[in-house]
């Protein structure tokens, strides 16, 4: 296929930057993009929240939903406390490595020190699902290689969006009722807020 996307015809509008191509310009669209959050050292729920807050804030992101909290048992790596694991989904101009980028500056504003592979950490931020994209990069990959199997991530999930699918693996519901509800606990008496 031919690329037409540097051929202008007259009557379209001048780019705003002379470098600026058709194609620059169409990706400017709002995508869904979920985010899975999860703390076991340190005030975790506050340290959710500050995480939310900071998506909140970030310039072309909005924040559409964010999940309940659940206590979660640690999945893989050394002996470690439970985990409150929250879900939120956005809306976003960003390219999916700039969300990434993002991800990772708000896990080190909350001192993320990368241990061990799984180990206990302050926060985590992991982009699961991006509307529109996969791939298969190892810096990122989309959607998350193991979010499917991660009752963790598909509980909260399910209760902020129980239609949601999984590309390559199929509706969240179906893949929450595979995993079970063991060692996932929601926590009603804790609360996560969009609107701080
Ligand atoms: N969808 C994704 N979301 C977040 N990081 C990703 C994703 N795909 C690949 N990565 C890469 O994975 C690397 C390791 O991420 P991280 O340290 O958060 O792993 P982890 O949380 O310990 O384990 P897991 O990847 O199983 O959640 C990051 O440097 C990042 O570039
Ligand atoms: N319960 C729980 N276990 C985990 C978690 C997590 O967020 N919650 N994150 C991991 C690496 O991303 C590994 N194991």
């Amino acid at each position: 296929m031919t690329d037409t996307s540097a051929a202008r015809t007259p009557r379209e509008p001048a780019p705003e930057h002379p470098a600026e191509t058709t194609a620059q310009r169409a990706r400017l669209s709002w995508s869904r993009v979920v985010l899975a959050l999860g703390s076991n050292l340190g005030n975790r729920l506050e340290t959710l929240q500050g995480a939310i807050d900071e998506i909140a804030d970030t310039p072309g992101v909005t924040l559409q939903r964010v999940s309940p909290v659940y206590e979660t048992d640690p999945v893989g790596g050394p002996e470690q406390g439970t985990y409150f694991n929250a879900v939120v989904e956005v809306r976003t101009l960003l390219t999916p490595d700039l969300i990434l980028e993002r991800a990772n500056s708000i896990e080190e504003a909350f001192q993320r020190v990368r241990v061990e592979r799984w180990g206990p950490r302050t926060l985590d931020v992991d982009v699961i699902w991006f509307e529109h994209v996969t791939r298969d990069d190892p810096r990122l990959t989309l959607p998350h290689p193991r979010a499917h199997e991660r009752s963790f991530v598909l509980a909260p999930w399910y209760d902020i969006d129980p239609e949601a699918e999984l590309p390559g693996h199929g509706p969240i519901a179906d893949l929450l009722a595979r995993v079970g509800p063991a060692g996932v606990h929601r926590r009603d008496d804790l609360e996560l807020t969009a609107d701080r």
